[in-house]
Order: structure tokens, then C-alpha cells, then sequence
């Protein structure tokens, strides 16, 4: 049986007002605000400010002169200089006690997601934070009840929810391509060894630093979040468990041992997050997902991305056509020959990708996806729309960070999940699979 702290399905901190279906306040303009401005937050700027209708009136970094550069680089790009912020670790607050702001953005290492997140949510913006929202389940729960208080909205960034291949799954699962759908895994499975040892990268190399305090589950939400709405989940199922196991941390230190000189500031690090972290989830409609997370071992990259059902199933990252993955669904299939997924993609195209896909691909990173979100955040917020992922689901894919180290603690105890939505799961709607709609 399920045990340990999760287990209190209720909230600890009951919102007054779900948000569950309550679209954006409607804005013609959206004017957009970022917090952190380094790797991240620097590349995504171009992108928040090009669809129609948005436009950043303020940046912000602890380190004032990345706040220049970014300003500097969105006059060069034509569009009216933005307000900077900048030089101490409060002056993100200035930004928003200082400028009215719509949309803010926050792409800051992961301890500050939170805290910067909820003071955009009371300084009365709607929010979209990087992965995680939060560290903390009981963090997430705050924020869950300052979204309900403020009546903003705040969303995971989940940029890959957007991929190609995610969104045609999610299509072609509700419309029962895959049967039944029982079964799904996704991942985080990229080689960051390179960049976490490169001391000029992440800022005070602070995503290295993690490894060294905890042994969770980081960062697969962008695995966990395409399935999801795959699933519907926290709209008509719900994610009611999870079990966690590690394997031991060893990749890490076989890299510094080989690579690293030996005065170089990795030498003080003891290594404590397991290379392969996987979780085990069941939903109440008796589905299984799983999801794997390793940033420290060899190998190309994977979210692994993959759907299964009473009818078939496929399986995304594999060398297989176009689209790079590969379905077996009966009745057409049933010869023990994998098919390209490409003619699936193309039935199921959403139509994001075939309105906005050629900018996108244009306009910025990740093959798209950056852009795609944001696009499509821009226009929920012009139209009014209910956002296609919000904090519920942001909670419930970023609750496994935590958790996973939890139940690891407890020899890979069954834990319960929380139901950030406080009942509100059980009703079929529209999530990221949504209508057609023009940019006004
Ligand atoms: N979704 C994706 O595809 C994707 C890709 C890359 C990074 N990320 C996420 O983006 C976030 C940032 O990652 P990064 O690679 O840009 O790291 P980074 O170290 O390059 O940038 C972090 C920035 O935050 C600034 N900062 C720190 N504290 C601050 C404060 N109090 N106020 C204002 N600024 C502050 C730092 O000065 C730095 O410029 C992380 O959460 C990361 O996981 C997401």
C-alpha cells in the first residue's frame, strides 16, 4: 500500500477558486517581462517578442549586463528598447513593482523558480517558468493556491509538449489509433557532461551543483508532459502513484577522473544523484507510465516518447523515416514489421505545425518548439483562451522531482501522488489537442 508524506490526497492549502478551464483575462497587447537572462532566458527573448500582439517592455538578470545585451539585441532587432533591471538579486521585485506586465517569463536555475514565480503571479502577470515550476511539493501547492487566489495564470514552459511527433500522438491517441491506451514512457536522456563542467555555461555551474545535494528525478517532465496529454491526464484520468529507483552515481566521476584537470573546482564535488533515475506512475484508469532521467552518461539524446495501447503502439526515437519513430497498430499491422510513423504524422499534424510550423522552424531553437509555445501562449492570451497546459498539470508533472527522491529514500516506496486539481480530474476537456484558431 501506498505510504509517506504525499500520501494526504487533499490540499494543504485550499485555493478559494479552481482554475481548472478558466481562460486567460482576454489582452489585445501582451507585454512580456523576463527574469534570467543567461543561456536560456538571452535565446528566448527574439521569440517573445516576434508573434503579433507581444512585446517586452522589461528584462531582468542579478548580472546587470546581460540585462543590456538583451535590450540592446531587441533594439537591433527593430523593437522598442526594453526597461532593464539588473545588479542585485532583488531587482527582479523592482521589475515588477515598476512595470505593468501581462506575461512574465523566468528562465533563472531551478532554486529560484519558485519565489520568482509567485511574486509574479501577486505583482498580477500571468506566469510561464522553466522547468521545474518549484522544487517542493509543498511549493507547488502554494503556487497552485496563488493562482487561484490571484486569478492568473502560471504554466510549465514545457516547450517539448509542442514537438511534432508529441503533439500527432496525442491526436492519434484521442483518435483511438493505439486502442485502449495503456501504457506510456517518456525521458530526459541527454549527455550534459560537457556543459556541466564547463565552468563558463551554467552560471556558478549551479545545474552540477544539484547532483552534489540531491538524488531525484531533475527533469522529466519533458518526457512526462507529452504523455500526459496523451492521456488526459487531470482531465478524465489522474496520476495516483509513483516508485522511484536509482542506479549508483558513477558517470560523473569517471568524466571529471578522465577529463578534468586536477585543480579544476569539480574536485570538491561528492556526486550523489543517481546516473538513471526511473519512476514508475499508475493512473486511475490503470495505466502505467514511466520515465527515465540520466544527464551524466554517454549516449544520444532520447525523450524515448512512446504510446501503447489494446490496439498497437509507437515508439519515437528510433532511426525510422522522416519523422524518426515507429508504430505497430492492428488492424493493418500484424506481421511483426515496425512501420514509419511519417504517414501517422501527417494524418495526425496538428495544427499548429502546419500554420505557424514554417516560422517556427525560423524563428528559433529546438527545432521549433520554443517558438510554437510561445506563439501559442501569445495568442491563448490575445484570444482569451484557457491555456492548453496549466498549473495543475505543471504541479502534477513537476511533482515527481521531489518525489522521486522520496520514495528512492524509503527503499523505492510506493508514494502517493497529489491531485493538485482537488477532484477535478474526472471531467473529460481540452487540453494541448485544441481547435484551430487565427491570430487576431
Ligand atoms: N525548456 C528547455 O528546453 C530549456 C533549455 C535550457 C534551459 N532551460 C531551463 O532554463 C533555466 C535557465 O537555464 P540556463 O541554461 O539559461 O542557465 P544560466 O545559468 O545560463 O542562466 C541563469 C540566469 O539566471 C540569472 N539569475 C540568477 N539569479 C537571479 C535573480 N535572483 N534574478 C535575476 N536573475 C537571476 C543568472 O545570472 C543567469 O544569467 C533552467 O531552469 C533550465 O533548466 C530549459
Amino acid at each position: 500500500a501506498p505510504t509517506g508524506p504525499a500520501l494526504d490526497p487533499a490540499s494543504p492549502i485550499p485555493g478559494p477558486a479552481s482554475m481548472v478551464g478558466v481562460p486567460y483575462a482576454q489582452r489585445d497587447t501582451v507585454r512580456i517581462g523576463i527574469i534570467g537572462l543567461g543561456n536560456r532566458g538571452a535565446s528566448m527573448a527574439s521569440g517573445w517578442a516576434a508573434p503579433p500582439g507581444a512585446r517586452i517592455d522589461a528584462v531582468c538578470d542579478i548580472r546587470a549586463d546581460r540585462a543590456t545585451k538583451v535590450a540592446d539585441a531587441m533594439e537591433e532587432e527593430g523593437h522598442d528598447r526594453p526597461r532593464e533591471f539588473g545588479g542585485e538579486d532583488t531587482s527582479f521585485q523592482d521589475m515588477l513593482d515598476e512595470v505593468e506586465l501581462d506575461l512574465v517569463y523566468i528562465a533563472t536555475p531551478w532554486e529560484f523558480h519558485y519565489a520568482h514565480g509567485k511574486a509574479s503571479l501577486l505583482a498580477g502577470a500571468n506566469v510561464a517558468v522553466e522547468l521545474p515550476i518549484a522544487t517542493e511539493v509543498d511549493e507547488m501547492w502554494d503556487l497552485v493556491a496563488t493562482v487561484e487566489k490571484t486569478q492568473n495564470h502560471l504554466f510549465l514552459a514545457e516547450n517539448c509538449c509542442y514537438g511534432r511527433n508529441e503533439l500527432a500522438m496525442a491526436r492519434a491517441s484521442h483518435a483511438g489509433l493505439f486502442g485502449d491506451v495503456t501504457r506510456g514512457a517518456g525521458a530526459y536522456l541527454h549527455d550534459l557532461r560537457g556543459l556541466m563542467f564547463d565552468e563558463n555555461y551554467y552560471t556558478d555551474h549551479w545545474r552540477r551543483t544539484w547532483h552534489t545535494t540531491h538524488n531525484r528525478s531533475f527533469y522529466a517532465m519533458h518526457g512526462l508532459g507529452p504523455i500526459a496529454n496523451a492521456m488526459d491526464i487531470n482531465r478524465g484520468d489522474r496520476i495516483t502513484t509513483i516508485r522511484a529507483t536509482a542506479t549508483a552515481p558513477r558517470a560523473l566521476a569517471d568524466y571529471r577522473e578522465r577529463f578534468m584537470p586536477k585543480d579544476h573546482p569539480s574536485w570538491a564535488d561528492t556526486y550523489v544523484k543517481g546516473d538513471l533515475i526511473t519512476c514508475l506512475h499508475d493512473t486511475d484508469k490503470g495505466r502505467v507510465i514511466r520515465t527515465e532521467h540520466d544527464v551524466s552518461s554517454p549516449r544520444p539524446y532520447s525523450r524515448i516518447n512512446s504510446l501503447a495501447g489494446t490496439r498497437g503502439l509507437m515508439e519515437d526515437y528510433v532511426p525510422v523515416g522522416d519523422s524518426g519513430a515507429r508504430v505497430y497498430v492492428e488492424p493493418d499491422h500484424a506481421d511483426d514489421v515496425w512501420r514509419s510513423f511519417d504517414a501517422f504524422r501527417d494524418e495526425f499534424d496538428h495544427w499548429l505545425w502546419q500554420d505557424v510550423g514554417e516560422d517556427a522552424e525560423n524563428n528559433g531553437g529546438h527545432g521549433g518548439i520554443d517558438y510554437l509555445m510561445q506563439w501559442r501562449t501569445v495568442q491563448a492570451i490575445r484570444l482569451g483562451l484557457v491555456p492548453d497546459i496549466d498549473v495543475y498539470d505543471s504541479a502534477t508533472w513537476c511533482a515527481p522531482v521531489p518525489l522521486s527522491e522520496e520514495s528512492i529514500d524509503q527503499g523505492g516506496a510506493v508514494l502517493t501522488m497529489p491531485d493538485f486539481t482537488r477532484g477535478k480530474w474526472t471531467t473529460l476537456r481540452q487540453g494541448i489537442d485544441s481547435e484551430r484558431k487565427e491570430m487576431p
